[in-house]
């Protein structure tokens, strides 16, 4: 083993998520595991599937018992990030499953989060142009958020090769993890169950900043985005539905073709044989993004529809897979690319 991980939240989905894949990762061994009000309790208490970590006892969440490891996995609430980073010297890779340090204009960070903005880090999406270089060797990684990692991964060949309008509709359904651990009433069994609704309706859930920065860096432009998140009754999975008007004289064989051409490398995100649709089942477990793509010639649309596991690819494994490059380790050490199905 070459590196040392701490993980703090580590009772959380998050957190949770992120052991398990550091369970199977050739090059990094679990260190210190913090927690909120479950500190001072046996991990197999409140994350039994992780089956060798069971008797690790949660310590309370400080940068001394984070300190002195190669990377920190934070998978905090919003707001808790800032002060334990700034305590950890340049020594120490810190990687915020959080959106604390996603957006770059504070501003934006102000309307949708209302509290001061902490700052900006390398964003932890490799696949995005210019992004894996930027996070070679960094010392500090914003993750993105499930939402935008998904719908962004959908959208970005299309923004990138300029054969759509910068004006995109994303319509997404997410799981029920993606909304964490902390008991919430709109997420009583008897409220979710057999149900799907629409939440955060125009304009108004905080992914909305996220998108417009990372699209618009795509497109070199500004792009428009309707977003729209709906949350479904099954534990994980986002499946994003993405549109957008194609330029005049894009065809579908174009549009095809810079699919595939922009993902052929990308060990992560596939672009899936014609005809097949992604699904959330296709992913789970895994650090895929499986993406399809066709114009509706009708509408003079193109529809890119994305799916990934919130806490893999969306989460957990995006930050793994930051952290792999941050620490000059293979991409991919530890992060699995096939799903568990049915
Ligand atoms: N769930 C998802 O799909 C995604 C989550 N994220 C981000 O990851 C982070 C964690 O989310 P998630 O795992 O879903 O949330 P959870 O609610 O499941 O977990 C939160 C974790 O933070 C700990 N915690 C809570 N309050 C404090 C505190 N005051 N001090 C120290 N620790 C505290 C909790 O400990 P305790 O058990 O002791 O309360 C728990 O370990 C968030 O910032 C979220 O935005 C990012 C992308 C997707
Ligand atoms: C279903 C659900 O509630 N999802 C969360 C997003 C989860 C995610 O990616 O979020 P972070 O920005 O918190 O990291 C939400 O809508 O707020």
């Amino acid at each position: 083993m070459g590196f040392t991980a701490a993980v703090a939240g580590a009772s959380g989905y998050a957190g949770g998520e992120v052991l398990r894949l550091l369970l199977g990762h050739p090059e990094i061994e679990i260190g210190a595991l913090t927690a909120g009000g479950n500190a001072g309790s046996r991990l197999g208490a409140l994350q039994p599937h992780l089956v060798p970590l069971a008797d690790h006892v949660l310590q309370e969440t400080t940068a001394d018992t984070l300190a002195g490891h190669d990377v920190v996995f934070l998978a905090l609430p919003h707001g808790r990030s800032a002060a334990i980073a700034e305590r950890l010297g340049e020594s120490t890779v810190v990687v915020d499953c959080g959106a604390d340090f996603r957006l770059a204009d504070p501003d934006a960070w102000q309307r949708f989060y209302g509290s001061p903005h902490a700052g900006t880090w390398p964003y932890g999406l490799p696949e995005l142009p210019g992004a894996r270089e930027r996070l070679r060797g960094a010392r500090r990684v914003a993750v993105p958020g499930c939402y935008p990692t998904a719908g962004t991964l959908a959208l970005f060949p299309a923004l990138a090769d300029g054969l759509v309008e910068p004006d995109v509709v994303i319509v997404a359904a997410s799981g029920t993890s993606g909304a964490g651990k902390a008991p919430k009433p709109h997420l009583l069994g008897s409220e979710v169950m057999g149900s799907a609704t629409a939440y955060g309706v125009g304009g108004a859930h905080r992914h909305n900043p996220e998108f417009t920065q990372n699209l618009s860096a795509v497109a070199g432009a500004p792009v428009t985005v309707s977003f729209t998140p709906v949350l479904v009754p099954m534990p994980r999975g986002i499946l994003a539905t993405c549109t957008a008007p194609v330029r005049p004289g894009t065809t579908a064989a174009a549009v095809r073709e810079a699919y595939r051409r922009r993902l052929a490398d990308e060990p992560f995100v596939h672009l899936l044989p014609e005809g097949t649709w992604p699904a959330t089942s296709m992913t789970l477990g895994a650090n895929t993004a499986l993406v399809q793509v066709a114009v509706d010639e009708a509408a003079g649309r193109l529809v890119a529809v994305a799916a990934i596991d919130n806490l893999t690819k969306g989460t957990a494994g995006g930050a793994v897979q930051s952290a792999n490059l941050a620490l000059g380790l293979p991409e991919t050490s530890g992060l699995p690319v096939s799903a568990v199905a049915p």
